[in-house]
């Protein structure tokens, strides 16, 4: 079966009530009749729900940008799956790199996040991807590989159909720099690999890997043509409706 393609916005901390709306009205506009892939977009916590009644007839998918594994209790600062799905969301970012690098998120508590995201019945956008460093040091399948074992550790094979896997290496985020396609291509295609070792190559066939990073009209077609490239997780460009506009509407030679 083939892999429906995903085009995700994450807004990160952009985003005041009335930007969110207007945005959120905007991309409704771009995605009527769309069904031969789905978009999602993951706004700032604050505004979720009111995103959620501006799209509620709409196909595209909210998500939170982060989630907690319990669904209550003394967590001060978290917000639970119980809490996103009553917001209206249905999907989480988890190990995103700005989680990882300035919040100290390990790989351990990425596990358990994603785990209390499944357990709750949300989909779980699991972000993986090397620094510079560790590239210039080829090391980059390295710390793929640990991160998705790590991410992934006590995670049963039925469950695969609720994650979607985010490849974002940590410097093209940002910064204009994107992986070339082949470069990119590489790492989906080593992450499929590691999948099909962790789970059967069934489930790896149907996991959706998508990619981030300076993600942008421009170059949005030639990454999808990738065989392994299902989509694109992105930051900066979703917060145009215009630029978001033309990413969602790829024209796909696959
Ligand atoms: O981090 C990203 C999406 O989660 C990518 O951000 P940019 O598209 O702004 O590089």
């Amino acid at each position: 079966m083939a892999r429906k393609p995903l085009i995700a916005g994450n807004w990160k901390m952009h985003g005041v009530l009335v930007d969110a709306c207007q945005l959120a009205a905007g991309l409704k506009a771009h995605c009527r009749g769309l069904d031969d892939r789905d978009v999602l977009v993951a706004p700032p916590f604050t505004v979720i729900s009111e995103v959620s009644h501006i799209l509620r007839d709409t196909a595209i998918i909210l998500a939170g940008q982060n989630v907690c594994w319990e669904g209550k209790g003394a967590f001060t600062g978290e917000i639970s799956p119980v809490m996103l799905r009553d917001a209206g969301a249905s999907a989480a970012l988890i190990g995103h790199s700005e989680r990882r690098q300035l919040f100290g998120e390990s790989d351990s508590l990425v596990n358990r996040r994603l785990k209390g995201a499944l357990q709750f019945g949300l989909t779980a956008i699991l972000c993986i991807g090397e620094t510079l460093e560790e590239r210039e040091a080829n090391r980059t399948l390295d710390v793929l590989e640990r991160q998705l074992r790590a991410g992934l550790a006590d995670v049963g094979g039925a469950q695969m159909s609720s994650v979607v896997v985010a490849y974002e290496p940590v410097w093209a985020i940002g910064t204009g720099k994107t992986a070339t396609s082949a470069q990119a291509q590489e790492a989906h295609a080593f992450i499929r690999h590691v999948l099909a070792d962790l789970f059967e190559k069934d489930i790896a066939d149907q996991v959706r890997i998508v990619y981030g990073g300076s993600v942008k009209p421009t170059n949005i077609d030639e990454l999808m043509a990738q065989p392994d490239i299902d989509g694109a997780l992105v930051g900066g460009a979703a917060l145009d409706v215009e630029s978001f506009g033309r990413i969602i509407h790829f024209a796909s030679s696959r």
